[in-house]
């Protein structure tokens, strides 16, 4: 059975493929995997029928034969566990990937999910100014430490993985920030992954969704 997951009907980015819808349309191209989409207002998200399928009222969902999956990284690790092509088969290879995913959600991505709830939700708070800069710094003490662990090598811990690809959404996160730049080798690395064959037809997928829509 073909997998369905939900998406944004409209999402802020208009398809620059920030949402996390993005990570996991893409995992299912690296491993080759057909799946529907269906899109989801901002209202009916908060509505109940959705909410039994994400108790928060977000997307992305996975559904697959009576299985309801939420959460980007559980998504994507459950694709990554059922199809070949985003976990090493050694066992303690696959083990490291899966560190890897994790370090992406919770070690790098969530100071920059910070960065964004600064800038779009709290902006115009009288603190806000005084707390940017602790936010960049945390940031990029973090990309510092990934930038020196990753070095010249071209994906985290051997071949890509879900690891990598949960990483490279991660940071795409930070481009528009400007901070991304900072970092060549991240940058770069960031750059392989959206040279992806795999990539290119995720972005494709999910812009098409916003191509001749009015502004969000
Ligand atoms: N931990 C959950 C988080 C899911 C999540 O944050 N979903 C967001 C969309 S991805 C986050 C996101 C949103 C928009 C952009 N953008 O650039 O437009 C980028 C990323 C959502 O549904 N938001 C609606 C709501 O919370 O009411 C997961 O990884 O699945």
């Amino acid at each position: 059975m073909i997998p369905t997951i939900t998406a944004f009907e409209s999402s802020p980015d208009r398809g620059q493929g920030l949402a996390r819808d993005m990570r996991v349309r893409w995992a299912l191209e690296e491993v080759e995997q057909p799946y529907n989409v269906r899109l989801v207002s901002f209202k009916a998200m908060k509505e109940p029928a959705h909410r039994a399928l994400q108790p928060f009222g977000q997307i992305p969902t996975y559904e697959e034969d009576g299985l309801v999956l939420f959460e980007s990284g559980a998504i994507v690790l459950h694709i990554a566990q059922h199809h070949a092509g985003l976990l090493p088969d050694e066992a303690n290879a696959r083990a490291r990937a899966v560190s890897w995913m994790f370090a992406a959600l919770n070690t790098v991505e969530q100071p920059i999910i910070e960065l964004q709830i600064a800038r779009f939700q709290e902006g115009d708070k009288p603190w806000t100014a005084e707390r940017l800069p602790l936010i960049k710094d945390r940031i990029r003490g973090r990309l510092g430490e990934l930038s020196v662990r990753l070095g010249d090598a071209d994906c985290l811990d051997g071949a890509f993985s879900a690891g990598d690809l949960m990483m490279v959404h991660a940071l795409l996160r930070l481009r528009p920030s400007g901070m991304l730049d900072e970092y060549p080798t991240l940058a770069a690395y960031v750059a392989r992954g959206e040279a992806r064959p795999a990539y290119k037809r995720a972005f494709a997928a999910q812009l098409a969704v916003f191509i001749g829509k009015p502004p969000a």
